[in-house]
Order: structure tokens, then sequence, then C-alpha cells
């Protein structure tokens, strides 16, 4: 008689993590040569306006509409913000890093071909980005805002990662990333990002104005975080639908 096989021996404990979405292509995408990096609030915000391109938004859109997005409970955990709207979170270090090198950010943000660049020299670059960055976070969050939804104030925090790698690379998150696929064009009216600058400390002049990022298809959006972050939002969309991909910017530590 053959002898009895040992039945392989099931794998326990939890099922094999989802594949990760099947991201379509960055394309067309405006040549680097016309970009160019913004600062908005020195030292604070910076953007690069048609980052994407209309077309790939709007290709983009229609993809991200096929991922199983959650909306977040109405009542935020003690200390977050309340935040009402639906979301897609992943954590997809092939897509980040896509992100960084396959589009102008990686070159914009480290000056690579001088023109469009913030900072003369390294120096002023790393006091720019709070150090060398390597990368964007692997953590991709995905967002829709419906009618009604909005992001209420908050501050947004630094994380220690490990990016994956040979060797992995130990970092930490420096600059909070938006890029906005939708805006009054795409028939998203409201969905503002809103950055409330702090009174100066001594003296009594008043609080300065809010300082408001209206949406517009293909803009990134970079903002300092941490323990310099500004108190900000995402203002309620009236019409339409905002929709947002979300990373961070991470420097070695
Ligand atoms: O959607 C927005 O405009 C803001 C999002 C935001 O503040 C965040 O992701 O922390
Ligand atoms: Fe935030």
């Amino acid at each position: 008689m053959a002898p009895k096989r040992r039945a392989k021996a099931e794998p326990v404990g939890k099922a094999p993590p989802d594949p990760p979405p099947q991201w379509p292509l960055f394309s067309p995408l405006v040549p680097e040569a016309d970009l160019s990096l913004h600062e908005s609030l020195p030292g604070q915000i910076v953007t690069i306006s048609n980052f994407w391109t209309a077309t790939l938004c709007k290709h983009y859109v229609s993809f991200l509409q096929s991922l199983p997005l959650t909306t977040t409970p109405g009542k935020p955990k003690r200390g977050d913000a309340v935040r009402v709207n639906d979301r897609f979170q992943v954590d997809d270090p092939a897509f980040a890093e896509r992100l960084w090198k396959d589009t102008a950010l990686k070159n914009l943000v480290l000056g690579i071909n001088d023109d469009g660049t913030l900072g003369a020299n390294d120096a002023e670059r790393r006091a720019l980005w709070g150090g060398n960055v390597v990368g964007l976070n692997p953590n991709i969050r995905i967002y829709r805002y419906k009618k009604g939804q909005f992001f209420d104030q908050h501050y947004d925090d630094f994380n220690n990662i490990v990016l994956p790698g040979d060797p992995p690379k130990p970092a930490r998150t420096t600059w909070t990333l938006l890029l906005y696929l939708t805006a009054p064009a795409t028939g998203c009216i409201g969905g503002e990002t809103v950055f409330y600058p702090e009174a100066p400390k001594k003296g009594k002049a008043p609080a300065p104005e809010p300082f408001v990022v209206d949406l517009e298809v293909g803009l990134a959006l970079l903002h300092r975080h941490g323990a310099e972050c500004m108190l900000h939002e995402g203002r309620e969309v009236l019409e339409g639908e905002k929709w947002v991909i979300r990373s961070d910017l991470c420097v070695a530590r």
C-alpha cells in the first residue's frame, strides 16, 4: 500500500492581503520642462499645477470608482477630526514609487533638472523638505467626497515608516501630498482645502486670513506636516464629487 501522504498544513491566521489595484498608466502627462513647483506659502505650501493632465485625472476617476471605498464613520475616535468621506487605503510601494519616479515629482522636489524647483542648493532643499527626500509613503489613500461631505479642521501628524527594498530604508513622513482629480471644471463645487495660519504669539495683531486652495484638476499640493503642520480642513462639497489621491513625502531617518 502506498504510504499515505501527509496533508499539507493549511496556512493558519490571516488571509493573504488583497492584491493591489491595477492602477492605470500615467499617460498622458505634461512634459517635466513645462511644470514647476510654486511656493504658495513659504515653507508651508507648495503646489504643482497640471501635475496630472485633465485626461489622466478623468481616466483615474473612472478607475477609482471601481475600488471598494468605505464611508468613514461620522463619529471620530477621541482626538481625531470629524471626517465624512468615502475612502480606500492600500499599502502599495510599487504605486508610490511610480507616482514619485514616473511623474515629474522626484526631479522637481530633488532639483534634478534645475528649472522649476525650489531651493538653490541641497542644504536649502533639506531645510524645506525636512531632510533628504527618498520617496513617497506607500500608504496610498483615495478620498471621494460627495455632496455634503467634508474633512473637519485638523493637523496631519508625521509617521515613522520603513520603505521596503534591499536594504529596507527607515524613513519619516514630512509633507502631505494631495493630488486633486476634480474641480469646478468637472462639476465639483466647494471642497476647497483651507489652511489657517497661526496668529503671531506676541502683540495683538488679528489672526491672519485663512489660505484657501481652490480645487484644480491635476493640481498637486504639498504641505508641511508634523510639529509645524498648519491647521487645515477640506470644506464641504456643495455639488458634484471631489476625488483626491493622498500620500506623503518621506525623508531618510
Ligand atoms: O481633502 C482635503 O482637502 C484635505 C485632506 C486632508 O487634510 C488629509 O488627508 O489629511
Ligand atoms: Fe490633513
